[in-house]
């Protein structure tokens, strides 16, 4: 350990004091900062315009306020995140009710500052382009509030498998793939009104958090990872309206990859620079000779030895010239194209509408009413446009319900996606059979009630389906979900 991080802090020793390089130094041997960011709560009720009686069908499109059973969890607020806690080391998230049920999303805390530069508003379309494991776009879901729309991509692909289960596990609903940035930019050009570019980078600022990191490092990586960017920072903007937003984040803190980068940025794209206003107490960048002073001023650092966070770097950028070619406006369009799928029969859509008609009490959203069949599984349709290349789609949608031998159960990323006061029929468990149905047992408890329920913790928390029948529930937890926890 020794070795790489001398290595690595005498590259940055022409551009900061002697002092803070030796603070900085220590605080790479000191306990790395967790954290988890709440998903399914909000901290305080969002206000809502009066009138609005309609139940809701997003699961994110109305979220409870944090009951006060799950305070304990979070003693220390992030500042600039006001759904980030700080984690002790000794608390143990992962094996938990909470988190398997996408109550938190466990997140180093610097992270969380990304998604606050690129506030999400509802109703926009957004492009979350290397977003593995989901820690990103799990934040961008809950902004959005159900309305608008997120693309999630990874290009690896066990990674973008994870990055779905953990859209469906916070309730999220997205249109996930596994593409090429080039391959998105050549079937979807600029129709997206923000775009994040969380690069894959030489990921020094998680030195003290992972061995991994130190053991990839060495001094030649950050201009091989700062080739890769450019490379994928190049699609982004191509993918980006203009007037659209671009957030590019990093976790290393060399300035190839960061400050460098911008400067690349400004000089090749009509790209201008925003400034940062709602990250107390982070950084600005580093003044190096030949890097503009505004891009100094605009971007931030997190520096693990001032703030109470691992290493990290966003800038904010906006698209300002206009396009050579018709860009794509889908705020004029009010309701988007629905594909009317061939490849889904028909009767699998009556199985759909008949499942929708016994359990389900909102409205029915258009995108729901001609479901995309991909293999056994029926989606939500998005609003984007037709793709003009093929891209590989992990998930078009919504994931809705499963076919299995001319029948139709519902699926678990429904479960979690939809509102839990959309279903007319729905159970709520105390904790102890809340832990019983999530380990896959089967529950003989009686209700009144017959057929697929909903299944409840805290009257807010959706845990899964299950199938009423004379004395007992058949639980439908997904197999693969299946997990004995903790609490
Ligand atoms: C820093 S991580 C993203 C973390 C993620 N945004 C989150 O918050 O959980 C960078 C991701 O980019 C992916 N990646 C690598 N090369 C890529 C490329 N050429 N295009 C898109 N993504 C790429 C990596 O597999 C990795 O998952």
């Amino acid at each position: 350990m020794d070795d790489v991080i001398q290595t690595f802090t005498k590259t940055l020793a022409p551009y900061v004091s002697e002092n803070f390089l030796k603070d900085f130094t220590q605080s790479l041997y000191m306990p790395r900062i967790r954290g988890a960011r709440l998903q399914r709560f909000e901290i305080e009720t969002a206000e809502k315009p009066l009138g609005n009686q309609q139940i809701p069908i997003y699961a994110m499109e109305k979220l409870p306020t944090l009951p006060d059973e799950l305070t304990t969890w979070l003693q220390n607020q992030v500042p600039w995140c006001k759904d980030g806690f700080y984690l002790p080391e000794e608390v143990k998230i992962g094996q938990t009710l909470v988190h398997q049920t996408g109550c938190f999303y466990v997140q180093e805390p610097s992270a969380m500052g990304v998604v606050e530069v690129l506030q999400p508003k509802p109703g926009e379309w957004i492009l979350d382009l290397c977003a593995a494991p989901g820690g990103k776009s799990t934040a961008i879901g809950k902004k959005l509030h159900g309305s608008g729309w997120l693309v999630a991509n990874e290009i690896h692909p066990e990674r973008v498998t994870v990055l779905a289960e953990n859209l469906e596990r916070c309730g999220v609903q997205a249109t996930v793939t596994q593409s090429d940035p080039s391959i998105l930019a050549a079937a979807w050009p600029e129709i997206f009104d923000a775009i994040l570019v969380d690069a894959p980078c030489s990921g020094e600022g998680m030195f003290r958090k992972s061995a991994e990191a130190r053991q990839e490092w060495n001094p030649e990586l950050p201009a091989k990872c700062a080739e890769r960017q450019k490379n994928i920072l190049h699609e982004a903007v191509k993918l980006l309206k203009p007037g659209g937003r671009l957030v590019y984040s990093t976790c290393t803190l060399n300035p190839i990859e960061n400050e460098w980068m911008i400067d690349w940025l400004l000089k090749h794209f009509p790209l201008r620079l925003l400034p940062i206003n709602n990250l107390p107490n982070w950084s600005l960048g580093l003044d190096i000779p030949g890097i503009h002073p505004d891009i100094v001023k605009h971007v931030r650092r997190c520096w693990p030895h001032l703030l109470a966070g691992e290493g990290h770097f966003i800038a904010l950028l906006e698209k300002v010239a206009p396009s050579q070619t018709t860009s794509f406006n889908h705020s004029i369009k009010k309701s988007p194209q629905r594909e009317k799928t061939k490849s889904n029969p028909k009767d699998s859509t009556h199985l759909w509408l008949d499942f929708l008609n016994e359990t389900w009490q909102a409205s029915i959203p258009d995108e729901w009413r001609f479901p995309i069949q991909q293999g056994n599984v029926l989606f939500s349709q998005s609003p984007l446009p037709k793709p003009l290349v093929p891209v590989k789609t992990l998930r078009p949608g919504l994931a809705l319900a499963h076919l299995r031998e001319g029948k139709l159960i519902p699926h678990q990323a429904l479960a979690s996606g939809a509102h839990p006061s959309a279903f007319a029929k729905s159970l709520d468990l105390p904790g102890q059979e809340a832990l019983a149905y999530l380990r896959g047992e089967a529950m003989a408890i009686s209700t009144n009630q017959r057929g697929y329920l909903l299944l409840t913790w805290l009257d807010t928390v959706p845990l899964g389906f299950a199938k009423a029948v004379p004395g007992r529930l058949n639980n439908l937890y997904p197999k693969g979900l299946r997990r004995v926890l903790n609490s």
